[in-house]
C-alpha cells in the first residue's frame, strides 16, 4: 500500500509584534517543502508586486467569482479593495506534498480550524512578556506610541485565543522559535501520514 505524503496548513498567529513575520522568514528560507500561502486581492499592483508571489491580482468580477463559487477560505474588504485566501492555491500545494504556512488572526484561524480541520496545524506565538512586547514594538520602528498603546491592548485579546490552538510557544530566541515550529511541521506531517494510512487499513 502506498500512502501519498500530503503538506499541511500551518497557521501562525501572535500579538502584533511577537515575531510571527520574522519566524516565518527564517522558517521559509531553511525548508524545501514550505510555501507562504498567497493571497488575492482587487488592489493594483504596487511598482515590484509580482503576480503569484506577493498576491494573485484579480478584478473585482473575478474575485466575486470566485466568492460565489465556494474557492476562497476568508475574504474581507480592507478601504476600497478586496483581499482574500484562495482555496486554490492551497489545496494544490498540499496535494503535492507542501506544507502551506498561513499568518492569520485568530478570527481568520478559527474559521479555518472548523472547515480545514484535518489539515490544519495551528501554532500561537506569545512573547515572552508584555513589556518585551512593547520593546519590540518600539524598536521595530514602524508604529507611533497611540499605535503601539492600541497594538498591546489587542495583544491581551489574543493571548487568550491561545488555548484553542494545537501549539503555544514563546518566541524568547528566535532560531529556538525556528527550530520548535519546525519540529512541530514534520510531527504534523507525520501524525498526517498516520491518520491517513490507518483509516487506508480499515
Ligand atoms: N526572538 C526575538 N528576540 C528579539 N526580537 C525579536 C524576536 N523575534 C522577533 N523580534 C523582533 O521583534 C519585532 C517584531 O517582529 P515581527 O515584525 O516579526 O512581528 P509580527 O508578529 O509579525 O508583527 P505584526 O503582526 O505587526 O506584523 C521585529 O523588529 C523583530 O526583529
Amino acid at each position: 500500500m502506498t500512502v501519498k505524503n500530503e503538506g499541511i496548513l500551518l497557521i501562525l498567529s501572535s500579538p502584533s509584534g511577537a515575531g510571527k513575520t520574522t519566524i516565518s522568514e527564517k522558517l521559509l528560507e531553511q525548508s524545501t517543502d514550505l510555501v507562504m500561502s498567497v493571497s488575492m486581492t482587487t488592489r493594483k499592483p504596487r511598482p515590484g508586486e509580482v503576480n503569484g508571489k506577493d498576491y494573485f491580482f484579480v478584478t473585482e468580477e473575478k474575485f466575486h467569482e470566485l466568492c460565489k463559487a465556494g474557492q476562497m477560505l476568508e475574504y474581507a474588504k480592507v478601504f476600497e479593495n478586496f483581499y482574500g485566501i484562495p482555496k486554490d492555491f492551497i489545496e494544490q500545494n498540499l496535494s503535492s506534498g507542501i506544507s502551506v504556512l498561513l499568518n492569520i488572526d485568530w478570527q481568520g484561524a478559527f474559521h479555518l480550524f472548523e472547515i480545514l480541520r484535518e489539515k490544519v496545524v495551528s501554532v500561537f506565538i506569545l512573547p515572552p512578556s508584555m513589556e518585551e512586547l512593547r520593546l519590540r514594538l518600539q524598536r521595530r520602528n514602524s508604529d507611533d506610541e497611540i499605535e503601539i498603546e492600541r497594538r498591546l491592548a489587542e495583544a491581551q485579546k489574543e493571548i487568550s485565543k491561545s488555548n484553542k490552538y494545537d501549539y503555544v510557544i514563546i518566541n524568547d530566541n528566535l532560531d529556538k522559535s525556528v527550530e520548535e515550529i519546525k519540529s512541530i511541521l514534520s510531527k504534523g506531517m507525520l501524525k498526517k501520514l498516520e491518520e491517513k494510512s490507518s483509516l487506508k487499513d480499515l
